[in-house]
């Protein structure tokens, strides 16, 4: 497969490694210092483009390859609220899509681990929930994609909660989910829940030892969407049954 890496950071240069070790071949590496080379780039010659670069480039790369007809894996965070124009124009275009806010297997098991608690949690009153998230220090934005979608599907699931919001030292609303963001090095992703109260409390942890569960999951998503068309995402990809 020919791929085109827009982002070419530190998951850019794993996800090189793991596609090339895989067979695959890479057209370009397109990072913010030579983003004028895309304009040498033949669309024909591209089968899928795989993205990580950062939020305030994510659409603009987004755009540029739906409107060129190839499918596109993005794993950028911090860019939600500009999601349903992407979402609009895969559609005008009959496009390929793929948004996953984490890409690595065991994440999206803790995400079905995450939903399946909160339901057992929605009538236990007495605890307290909360997230905590640890990165890096290069990371961007905060709180990172992955605590976004746990505390999405916490929000949907428990009745008293509302909304989330980062602990800044601001009075935290009712009904509000907090999480509390950490940046720590060399940290690649930490995702801890915790339900507390006066009796006991449970937590469950995701930890990622490197960038390889991401970059990997890249990989895969792009020999799977090859010839595959819409909005996409890692369900799809995995098939899990609903709990
Ligand atoms: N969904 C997932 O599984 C994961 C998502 N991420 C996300 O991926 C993104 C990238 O992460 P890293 O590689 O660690 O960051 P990084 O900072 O190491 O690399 C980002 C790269 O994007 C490039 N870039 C900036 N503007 C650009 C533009 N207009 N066009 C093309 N390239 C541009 C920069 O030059 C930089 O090399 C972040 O948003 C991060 O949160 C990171 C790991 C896993
Ligand atoms: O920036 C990172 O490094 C990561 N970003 C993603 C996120 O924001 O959730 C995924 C992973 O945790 C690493």
């Amino acid at each position: 497969m020919k791929i085109l890496l827009l982002g070419y950071g530190k998951m850019g240069k794993i996800i090189e490694e793991i596609a090339v070790s895989r067979g695959h071949q890479i057209i370009g590496k397109i990072n913010i210092d030579n983003r004028a080379e895309l304009e040498q780039i033949q669309a024909q010659n591209v089968d899928v483009i795989i993205e990580f670069s950062q939020p305030e480039a994510a659409i603009s790369n987004i755009r540029w390859g739906l409107e060129r007809g190839i499918p596109v894996v993005s794993g950028t965070t911090g860019w939600m609220e500009k999601k349903p124009e992407i979402e609009k124009l895969t559609a005008d275009k009959e496009g390929t899509f793929f948004y996953a806010s984490n890409f690595s297997i065991g994440v999206n098991v803790f995400f079905k681990v995450n939903q399946y608690l909160a339901q057992l949690m929605d009538e236990q009153s007495d605890y307290k929930v909360s997230i905590e998230e640890i990165h890096h220090t290069e990371k961007k934005d905060a709180p990172s994609g992955t605590a976004i979608t746990l505390a999405e599907d916490i929000v949907k699931n428990i009745d008293r909660l509302s909304q989330w919001e980062l602990t800044e030292e601001k009075p935290m609303p009712k009904d509000a989910l907090p999480i509390t963001s950490k940046r720590i090095d060399p940290a690649p992703g930490t995702h801890i829940i915790r339900y507390q109260s006066e009796i006991d409390d449970i937590e469950i942890t995701h930890t990622a030892h490197s960038r390889k569960g991401f970059a990997l999951g890249a990989v895969l998503v792009a020999e799977w969407i090859k010839d595959k068309k819409g909005l996409l995402t890692m369900d799809d990809f995995l098939s899990f049954r609903n709990f």
